[in-house]
């Protein structure tokens, strides 16, 4: 029997903030329903190897790209590029099936070129490339830490001293040239977090006797991503031959983010006092059983490399858009001078009552998903909207341009922190699995809890001592480098909102 397949759009949301819901009337497969084959989803073709070369050439620009694919052909479509047929789904049906069958093991498939480079270091993988029991052996262990909300509050003093300083080092730029160019500031902020969070110490990153190897692990860190974008689709053997300078490039970052990143955590091991121990590393180092010293050790430094380059851009796109929306500012301001003491001290439990800083945190991920998309190698066959998905097949969810689908939110575009509020209810109007900028189920991002509370107290602070405007204000263009990047330069001016600063 052919499965009843209806598309209908409804707006269920009032016309007004909120979250359009997009109703896909779709059979779900199971065993007794017979699918439509494969090959009927709509696909994206082009001339011999174009879905290839494009991909190649074109891949800094592949969100805006998914979500013209996404406008042309609808919420699924295919697209084969090299040997592998990729499927792409922007619809909270279609993604709530993919989550259901991502199975025990979930997997985004192996990099091929983060495979060879560490067999041509000589180095381990352990979580973010690595798959089947041997992966969820180390998230077993490492979730204890990362994901124990009692461990990451710990974390609270630290990070708010941490984004204090840097407060006050913008400021100090800012009184110096005018204005602030965020670009080059915010991943010595992430820098400077994970570092007194998790080897209690400080690299001089607001200072001017910066330690030098801080700027090199951050350009490492970057050149990393870059170089992965880079090669991301070329086989290891063709890229060593015919790109070979990125090939290099990509051995010798990730020589540098191995280096030092050893180094951190051997400085920490023979440095570690009572007084300047750190709650965290401390967990994961001594609470858990590591197969060996470099397991261990390659397990901080991919967490390490991990959390750089992306609380960093997630801050900045929020100051971006907040720098936008004076009036969006206030009401922030309003909640923060509330919930946040004159002192300045960020209380343990304040997330809790920060329902606005949250919802503007949540937006800014809408809007710019670091992650730029949640993938899956199907484990099993599956129907996606009646068609057939053969087991291990790619299944891609395009985060930015799902965010950006009007069947989906209302008004997709707009910031709008309102849409993650709470309506009068107490339900949240949106379909679940809409929003998924750090992933979802038990392979979501391992940093998350960290991430969301270093940006929140960041955000925090920061408005409820300033405002920011934008000192030039050219749109905002991102480009995908791996993660989601700022492309043109944001800077911005701080206005104090007292003379007395309380920070
Ligand atoms: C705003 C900041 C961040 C965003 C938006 C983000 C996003 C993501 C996403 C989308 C994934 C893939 C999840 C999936 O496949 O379901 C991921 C994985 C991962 N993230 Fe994050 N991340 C952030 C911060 C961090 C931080 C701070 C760390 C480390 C402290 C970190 C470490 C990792 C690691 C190691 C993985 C691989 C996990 C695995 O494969 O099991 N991330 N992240």
């Amino acid at each position: 029997m052919e499965p009843v397949l209806s598309f209908t759009l409804k707006r269920l949301l009032p016309p007004c903030w909120g979250v359009r819901r997009t109703i896909v009337s779709a059979t779900v497969a199971n065993k007794n329903t017979v699918s439509r084959p494969f090959k009927d989803i709509p696909e994206e073709r082009q001339i011999l190897f174009g879905n290839t070369i494009n991909a190649i050439l074109n891949y800094q620009r592949c969100h805006e790209y998914w979500l013209y694919l996404h406008r042309k052909h609808g919420p699924i479509f295919r697209q084969q590029i090299g040997k592998e047929h990729f499927v792409f789904v922007a619809d909270p049906q279609l993604v709530t099936e993919v989550v259901r069958n991502e199975g025990k093991y979930p997997s985004r498939g192996v990099l091929p070129v983060w495979d060879e480079a560490r067999k041509d270091m000589n180095e381990l993988q352990t979580i973010a490339n690595r798959q089947g029991e041997y992966w969820q052996c180390m998230r077993r262990k490492m979730n204890r830490t990362m994901l124990n909300s009692v461990t990451v509050n710990t974390s609270i003093p630290d990070v708010s001293k941490v984004s204090r300083d840097f407060i006050q080092y913008l400021q100090s730029k800012d009184a110096k040239d005018g204005c602030v160019h965020l670009n080059n500031e915010m991943c010595k902020w992430s820098l400077e977090t994970f570092g007194q969070v998790f080897y209690g110490r400080r690299f001089g990153g607001f200072t001017d006797d910066r330690i030098a190897e801080s700027t090199r692990f951050i350009d490492a860190v970057m050149g990393f991503f870059e170089t992965t974008e880079e090669l991301m689709f070329i086989p290891p053997k063709v890229a060593r031959i015919f790109w070979k300078k990125s090939w290099q490039r990509h051995l010798d970052v990730s020589a540098t983010v191995f280096t030092l990143g050893r180094k951190y955590v051997n400085d920490y091991m023979k440095n570690r006092t009572e007084e300047n121990k750190s709650l965290v590393l401390d967990d994961l180092i001594f609470n858990n059983e590591w197969e060996s010293e470099k397991e261990m050790t390659t397990a901080i430094i991919e967490l390490m490399g991990g959390g750089i380059d992306t609380t960093s851009n997630s801050s900045l796109f929020a100051i971006y858009l907040l720098s936008r929306h004076p009036e969006i500012q206030d009401k922030l301001y309003d909640e923060l001078t509330r919930i946040l003491p004159e002192d300045g001290k960020i209380p343990d439990n304040f997330l809790k009552e920060a329902l606005y800083l949250k919802a503007v945190c949540k937006e800014t991920q809408r809007l710019y998903p670091v992650g730029t998309s949640y993938m899956r190698q199907m484990p099993v066959d599956i129907s996606l909207n009646g068609h057939h998905v053969p087991k291990g097949t790619y299944v891609i969810v395009p985060l930015y341009a799902l965010a950006r689908m009007d069947s989906i939110y209302f008004d997709a575009e707009r910031f709008a922190p309102e849409r993650w509020i709470r309506n009068i209810s107490g339900k949240m109007e949106h379909p679940p699995f809409v929003y998924l900028p750090f992933g979802v189920g038990p392979r979501m991002c391992i940093g998350r809890r960290f991430a969301e509370l270093d940006v929140n107290i960041l955000v925090a602070l920061l408005y409820r001592n300033y405002k920011t405007e934008l000192f030039n204000d050219t749109p905002l263009e991102v480009k995908t480098r791996l993660i989601l990047r700022a492309s043109t330069a944001v800077k911005v001016r701080l206005i104090p909102r007292k003379s007395h600063q309380i920070i």
